[in-house]
């Protein structure tokens, strides 16, 4: 079992709850109301600056060239996506200004300040604990939906699985949990305690988020 299985299976059941939330069903079956999906895409884009921030921190936080490297380009990846992030938001009839002019959510706060303390007060592989399960949930979500055929014809949010089912963008989150896992292979039992709790925390930190889609909150 790698590093990251152990992680998962010791964060159960929040895992699976992340996995197949009522709203992965939703979007899945086609059933998601738009506003729902309207308001958790508005968020991402508040999600996805500070989820950039965190990458810029650990850039600061690495110690050796190597290691930024790796930070640097997934911080420029994710800068990149940004502009398709508003494009995509637009074909859902949301226009920038109201991006702009949104309040953020608590659970966004609470998600994405969390990710940061991690790195804040922690050190580099802290701070990965954090950021995987996102990179990893989503993979994983686009898996469990595909592998079960659970989207139906015609659904609005096709476009949506078909992103984070691509070959690229399982490669990316391969790559994440790959260098994760590099960071963690050394560290004492203790460590690995400090790392699970995190990974644990992040990922009841992803249901949140979801729920917070469902709640319009
Ligand atoms: C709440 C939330 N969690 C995870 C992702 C997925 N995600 C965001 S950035 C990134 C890495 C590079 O694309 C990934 C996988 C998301 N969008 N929103």
């Amino acid at each position: 079992m790698t590093i990251t299985q152990d992680l998962i299976k010791n964060s159960k059941p929040h895992w699976d709850n992340y996995i197949k939330h009522e709203f992965v069903q939703k979007l899945a079956n086609g059933t998601l109301e738009l506003k729902n999906f309207q308001h958790y895409l508005m968020q991402d884009y508040i999600y996805l600056f500070h989820y950039s921030r965190a990458f810029a921190l650990a850039m600061y936080k690495s110690d050796n060239f190597e290691q930024m490297e790796f930070s640097r380009q997934a911080l420029n990846s994710i800068l990149d996506e940004i502009q398709l992030h508003i494009n995509y938001c637009k074909e859902f009839g949301i226009d920038e200004k109201s991006i702009h002019e949104q309040k953020e959510s608590p659970a966004c706060v609470a998600y994405t300040r969390y990710v940061l303390d991690c790195g804040l007060s922690g050190d580099l592989t802290q701070l990965y604990a954090a950021v995987i399960p996102c990179f990893l949930g989503y993979a994983k979500v686009a898996d469990y939906i595909t592998l079960n055929n659970l989207s139906v014809a015609n659904n609005p949010y096709q476009s949506w699985i078909d992103m984070y089912s691509s070959k690229e963008y399982q490669e990316a989150a391969n790559d994440a949990t790959e260098f994760f896992e590099g960071l963690c292979k050394d560290l004492s039992k203790k460590q690995m305690g400090k790392i699970q709790d995190i990974f644990t925390t992040a990922t009841r930190m992803e249901i949140s988020f979801w729920q917070m889609g469902l709640d319009l909150s």
